[in-house]
């Protein structure tokens, strides 16, 4: 499937597949900090497992299509060239149209233009949901980010303190009480309207801390599926949920409404703040 690359000039390096404008790879200084399965199907069908798949019209199971919408599983358009912006940052755009086969699913006309870009120690990625239509709609969405993580047993969740979620694997609303979480469980929470940056820290210093820092993205969606799930996914090899952990930024406890003529941007910072002081 076609695959685009660009870098920057601090040692920065994304890949884009245009199966779904999926960012598969992220690396500075040659480390990799997206998570990418080995397993991951490359076949224009299935939605890639890994990298940052894009949800929308729709987050979890929908009666009008696939789980996630259809977002993640069309082949974009790459709509620029690299492009440099301040401060060094570079860029790459992407777009997706409504057409004949999202039309059966979702009757409604929008452009979606995703911005790709490097800045220093910093990835973001920036989805542009435009209603072309003449009527009004309604959609959820999310940015499915796969970090990779050296092993989930020492990494922490922080920023999360407070905040109400929905257990999705033993079902209830919480609030969560701990300033520091570790993942050891299947994990599947919807904590909704998160404020604040949310930091993934590890114990092993490779790949540090890593901030993730949103723009309309109110929703922190925590996923793991552990390992009796990861051995059914055809997808995910046995042992690969410990190098992983999904913190997905996302627009998807209350639904987004787009008049016609409207536009609204949501998007990410993922931010290493290796070797820098953090404040949690
Ligand atoms: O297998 P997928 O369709 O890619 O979904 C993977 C996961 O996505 C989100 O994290 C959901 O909260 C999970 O319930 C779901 O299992």
């Amino acid at each position: 499937m076609p695959t685009v690359s660009f870098k920057n000039d601090t040692g920065s390096e994304v890949t884009v597949n245009l199966f779904g404008a999926t960012v598969t790879s992220w690396k500075h200084e040659g480390e990799e900090f997206l998570f990418c399965s080995k397993q991951a199907v490359f076949d224009d069908k299935k939605a890639i497992r890994g990298g940052i798949p894009i949800v929308f019209p729709q987050f979890g199971p929908w009666d009008l299509g696939p789980q996630h919408g259809f977002a993640r599983i069309k082949m974009w358009k790459q709509t620029s060239e690299a492009h440099h912006g301040d401060n060094g940052a570079v860029s790459m755009d992407f777009a997706l149209e409504d057409d004949d086969e999202t039309r059966k699913m979702w009757n409604k006309q929008f452009k979606l233009v995703y911005t790709v870009t490097l800045m220093q120690n910093t990835l973001e990625t920036a989805l542009t949901v435009h209603n072309t239509g003449d009527t009004e709609f309604d959609f959820t969405t999310l940015l499915h980010t796969y970090m990779r993580v050296e092993d989930i047993y020492q990494t922490s969740l922080h920023g999360l303190e407070g905040c109400t979620f929905s257990d999705k694997v033993n079902g209830g609303e919480h609030v969560e009480d701990r300033a520091s979480i570790i993942i050891n469980q299947n994990y599947d929470r919807v904590y909704v309207n998160v404020d604040g940056p949310v930091n993934i820290c590890q114990d092993i210093q490779t790949l540090g801390t890593l901030r993730i820092e949103r723009n309309n993205l109110p929703d922190v969606v925590v996923w793991n599926p552990w390992q009796e799930k990861a051995k059914a996914m055809a997808d995910l090899a046995d042992s690969e949920y410990v190098e992983m952990l999904c913190v997905e930024a996302g627009a998807v406890s209350s639904p987004v409404v787009l008049k016609s003529g409207e536009q609204k941007t949501f998007s990410q910072r993922l931010i290493i703040c290796r070797g820098q002081q953090v404040t949690l």
